[in-house]
C-alpha cells in the first residue's frame, strides 16, 4: 500500500518565530484533512527544534533538508542524522537539484547521504530531475535512470520517499502537465525493487493544480516549496480533493 506524503520544502526562509506563526494559523486548518495523509515540514535547521517542541502531537512531521554522512567529524557546517534525530526530525530531503546545483552533490554523495539518513532511523526523501535542456535533449529518462540507480546503490527501498522534480518546473509557476508527471514517475516506479515507495511531484505545486495532478494514478503526494510558505495555500494543498 503506498503512502501519500505531502511535504513542505521552506528552504532558507522562516525564522523560529516565523515557523511558530506559520504553525499557529496552520494547525486549525487540519481538522478535515483525511486520514492516511501524512504531512511533513521540511525547515531550516536553526527551526527544527522550535517545529518539534510546538506540534503537541499534531499530525505532522518533521524534516531537515540535508544530512551528512558520517556520524561526526571536522565538517563544518554540516549536520549528522544523529543530532537531526535528537531534535525529533523524522525526515530529510537528500539530493535536491538546489544541493547538486550549488553545493556539490553528486549521485555518490547522494548516495552516502540517503544511508547516512536510514541508518538514523530518518526517511529520506530522495529527489531526482531534468532540467529544461536535458528534456529538450529527450534524456529525462536515461539521466533519471541514472540519478535512481546510482542513489540507491545499497539503500533500503523499504524506507524512502523520491520525489520527482522537473528542474524547470521549480520555482518558475510552469509546472509539468499531471499527464507527464505521472508518466515519468510510473517509469521511475519500474526501476525499484519495492513498487510500494511513495513517489511525489515538485515543482511549482499550488492551490490550483494540486487536485489534478494528485489524481493522477502514479503520483503519490507532493514536494512543496513556495506555497508551502503560506499557511492557507498549504493546507489547502494537504486538503487535496
Ligand atoms: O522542494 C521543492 C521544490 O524545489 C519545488 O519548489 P516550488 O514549489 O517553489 O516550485
Amino acid at each position: 500500500m503506498r503512502k501519500i506524503v505531502i511535504a513542505g520544502n521552506w528552504k532558507m526562509y522562516k525564522t523560529q518565530g516565523e515557523t511558530l506563526d506559520f504553525l499557529r494559523h496552520f494547525l486549525g486548518q487540519l481538522a478535515d484533512t483525511p486520514d492516511g495523509r501524512e504531512i511533513v515540514l521540511c525547515a531550516p535547521f536553526t527551526a527544527l527544534g522550535a517545529l518539534s517542541k510546538s506540534l503537541h502531537g499534531a499530525r505532522i512531521r518533521v524534516g531537515a533538508q540535508n544530512i551528512h554522512w558520517l556520524p561526526e567529524g571536522a565538517f563544518t557546517g554540516e549536520i549528522s542524522g544523529d543530532m537531526l534525530r535528537e531534535l525529533g526530525v523524522r525526515y530529510v530531503i537528500v539530493g535536491h537539484s538546489e544541493r547538486r546545483q550549488y553545493f556539490g552533490d553528486t549521485d555518490e554523495t547522494v548516495n552516502l547521504r540517503l544511508k547516512a539518513a536510514q541508518k538514523s532511523g530518518l526517511t529520506p526523501i530522495l529527489c531526482v530531475g531534468e532540467t529544461k535542456s536535458q528534456r529538450d535533449a529527450g534524456e529525462t529518462e536515461s539521466l533519471i535512470a541514472t540519478q535512481i540507480e546510482k542513489g540507491l546503490v545499497d539503500v533500503d527501498q523499504n524506507n524512502l520517499v523520491i520525489a520527482y522534480e522537473p528542474i524547470w518546473a521549480i520555482g518558475t509557476g510552469d509546472t509539468c502537465e499531471a499527464a507527464d508527471a505521472n508518466q515519468v514517475i510510473g517509469g521511475i516506479r519500474k526501476l525499484l525493487k519495492n513498487p510500494d515507495v511513495t513517489i511525489q511531484y515538485g515543482g511549482s505545486v499550488k492551490p490550483s493544480n494540486v487536485d489534478e495532478l494528485m489524481a493522477q494514478p502514479e503520483i503519490d503526494g507532493a514536494l512543496v516549496g513556495g506555497a508551502s510558505l503560506e499557511p492557507e495555500s498549504f493546507a489547502r494543498i494537504v486538503n487535496f480533493q
